[in-house]
């Protein structure tokens, strides 16, 4: 039996119902591992029937998932039914989004599910009802603590694509707060994480990172910031003392052309538009957010809820579908 991927509900007013049907539509065209879904079976029976999708569901447990996938979109017995109109999110809806992400951890956790995929939730309205962490990736680190004990891991974000893979040492925090965030440490930590994470996920045998620096021209001699040759360049000894490949600290508006992006793996960037704003231009239906770092796999889009199209029938599954490839090839490399 192959244990499935779990995918969860996601922002529920957000296009997550829709791209869930869609990718399972797809699954033999995309060649896509199972996966069951931890969301109410009549809520994506409604927005199918909006949509005019033909999806037939079957309600299972984790187990049974493989079997019905084939035929069957698998939702997970017991997941709770919301009624929400698309394009209006609530914070009512909020328990049911992260419950949802709980319980595919829990399985994950148990043995009974491969890994997890989310789809998209929005921040704001999982803050307006209290919702205290940043996004999945903090969450999910919380859970980690949760469910496997001890220390909470650091998760490290990345984004990838086969065109170009970003870190962002910093993440959902504001702009001015990056400077005091960002310590020797904190990068020395992100890279190990990333270095470890591709070599045995991935299954890079070493890779190359580049490190870019957080000021125009990487500081210009100082000139334009001290940080890159006072907080990222001894980051980049450090690593490089270690063994681990890694160079910079690089200018960033150059490392993301072509014939730059030929020299690294992965690129360690700063703050988070510095790493995303690249990869999205490049590959914005490819992209994947995978969670690195964590005692499990998790994959998610590299998009997110799109309300202003929610409803419409237009979203697009490609990113879900790179996604949920990326998981089930990921299970395997470090299931082998
Ligand atoms: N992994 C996650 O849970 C993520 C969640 N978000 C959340 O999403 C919410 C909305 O964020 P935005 O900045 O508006 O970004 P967004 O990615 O939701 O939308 C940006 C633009 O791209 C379009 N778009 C996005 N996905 C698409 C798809 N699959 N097919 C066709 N068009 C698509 C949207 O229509 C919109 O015009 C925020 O609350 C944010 O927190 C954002 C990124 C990731
Ligand atoms: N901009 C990326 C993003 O918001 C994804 O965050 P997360 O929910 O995966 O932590």
């Amino acid at each position: 039996m192959t244990r499935p991927l779990v995918l969860t509900l996601g922002e529920p007013a957000g296009i997550g119902p829709e791209l869930t049907l869609k990718a399972w539509l797809g699954r033999e065209a995309s060649g896509l591992p199972p996966f069951a879904v931890a969301a109410g079976r009549e809520q994506l029976e409604k927005v199918a029937r909006k949509l005019g999708l033909a999806v037939p569901f079957s309600k299972v447990e984790p187990e049974d998932a493989q079997a019905a996938f084939a035929t069957s979109l698998p939702v997970l017995a017991g997941s709770p039914e919301i009624d929400v109109e698309p394009g209006k999110p609530s914070p009512a809806t909020a328990s049911v989004t992260i419950g949802s992400i709980d319980r595919a951890v829990e399985l994950v956790r148990q043995g009974r599910a491969s890994a997890v995929v989310t789809n998209p939730i929005a921040k704001s309205v999982l803050y307006q009802a209290g919702f205290r962490h940043p996004g999945h990736t903090e969450y999910l680190a919380a859970l980690s603590a949760r469910f496997w004990g001890g220390a909470e891991p650091r998760a490290v974000m990345m984004l990838w694509s086969e065109t170009l893979a970003v870190v962002p040492v910093t993440i959902h925090v504001p702009l001015r707060s990056v400077p005091e965030l960002l310590t020797t440490e904190l990068i020395v930590d992100t890279a190990r994480i990333t270095d470890r994470d591709m070599r045995e996920r991935f299954g890079l045998a070493k890779p190359r990172l580049a490190l870019s620096g957080l000021n125009p021209h990487a500081g210009e001699g100082g000139a334009l910031g001290t940080e890159d040759d006072a907080v990222v360049r001894p980051a980049v000894e450090i690593l490089q003392a270690e063994g681990v490949d890694a160079v910079g600290p690089l200018p960033a508006d150059t490392m993301f052309h072509a014939r730059a992006r030929a020299n690294y793996d992965v690129a360690l960037c700063m703050y988070h538009d510095q790493a995303l704003i690249p990869i999205k231009a490049l590959a914005f239906d490819e992209g994947v957010n995978v969670t690195l770092g964590l005692p499990f796999i998790r994959t998610s889009p590299d998009h997110g809820t799109a309300f202003d199209i929610a409803g419409q029938g237009v979203a697009r599954p490609d990113s879900l579908i790179a996604a949920l490839k990326l998981a089930g090839r990921l299970t395997e490399t470090t299931e082998s």
